[in-house]
């Protein structure tokens, strides 16, 4: 196995331990992990993405957000890289939540070229999600609250990959959202 085939399972494994107990919105109830795998499934396979630092930031996307993992221990077990792409990606819970989304919105034209990758494919992961199935209790006109402001995130993004940025567009076309 080479050793990025390594380093690779060493952090989906760390991911999938860390979400064991977390699921999604969706009446499914879906395991959280999927989420971080398949925005890693995005960049690679759709994106083109073979830089292992992004990759590794897209398995651990939401450890620092949504569980007890700290920026600190990343930059043992991964490194620095890893570490701060994974602070770029991470909002601040002390914030409002209207507050962390006007961020999202500021931050995003200031991001590393490796964050805004990760961010890229996190929201395309997100909208299709929604697509596939709505989140429990979400109403249409939130629905289109949050295409609506994904799309002045993504804004903040452009240029950063065709491919996905194609995909994104389709899909605020079909609702209606200018980018
Ligand atoms: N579409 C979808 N989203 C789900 C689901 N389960 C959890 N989520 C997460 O919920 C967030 C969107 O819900 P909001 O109500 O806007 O935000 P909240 O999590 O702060 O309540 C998304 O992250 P975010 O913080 O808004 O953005 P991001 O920066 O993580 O992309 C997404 O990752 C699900 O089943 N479907």
């Amino acid at each position: 196995m080479s050793s990025d085939s390594v380093i690779l399972l060493e952090t989906v494994n760390f991911a999938a331990e860390k979400h064991r107990n977390q699921r999604r919105k969706d009446a499914e109830q879906t395991p959280y992990i999927t989420h971080p795998i398949g925005v890693a499934r995005i960049l690679s396979h759709e994106g083109g993405i073979t830089d292992i630092e992004v990759l590794q930031a897209a398995l651990l996307h939401d450890t620092v957000e949504d569980t007890d993992t700290s920026i600190g221990e990343l930059q043992i077990v991964f490194g620095q890289t890893v570490a701060r792409l994974v602070q770029e990606v991470t909002d601040d819970k002390a914030l409002s939540k209207e507050e962390t989304k006007r961020k999202q919105v500021e931050y995003a034209p200031h991001a590393s070229h490796q964050a805004k990758l990760v961010k890229l494919a996190d929201k395309l992961y997100n909208l299709r999600d929604i697509n596939r199935s709505t989140p429990t209790g979400w109403s249409a006109e939130r629905v289109q609250e949050y295409f609506v402001w994904a799309a002045q995130v993504v804004r903040g993004l452009r240029g950063t990959n065709l491919a996905l940025e194609r995909h994104l567009e389709e899909l605020f076309k079909q609702r209606g959202v200018e980018l």
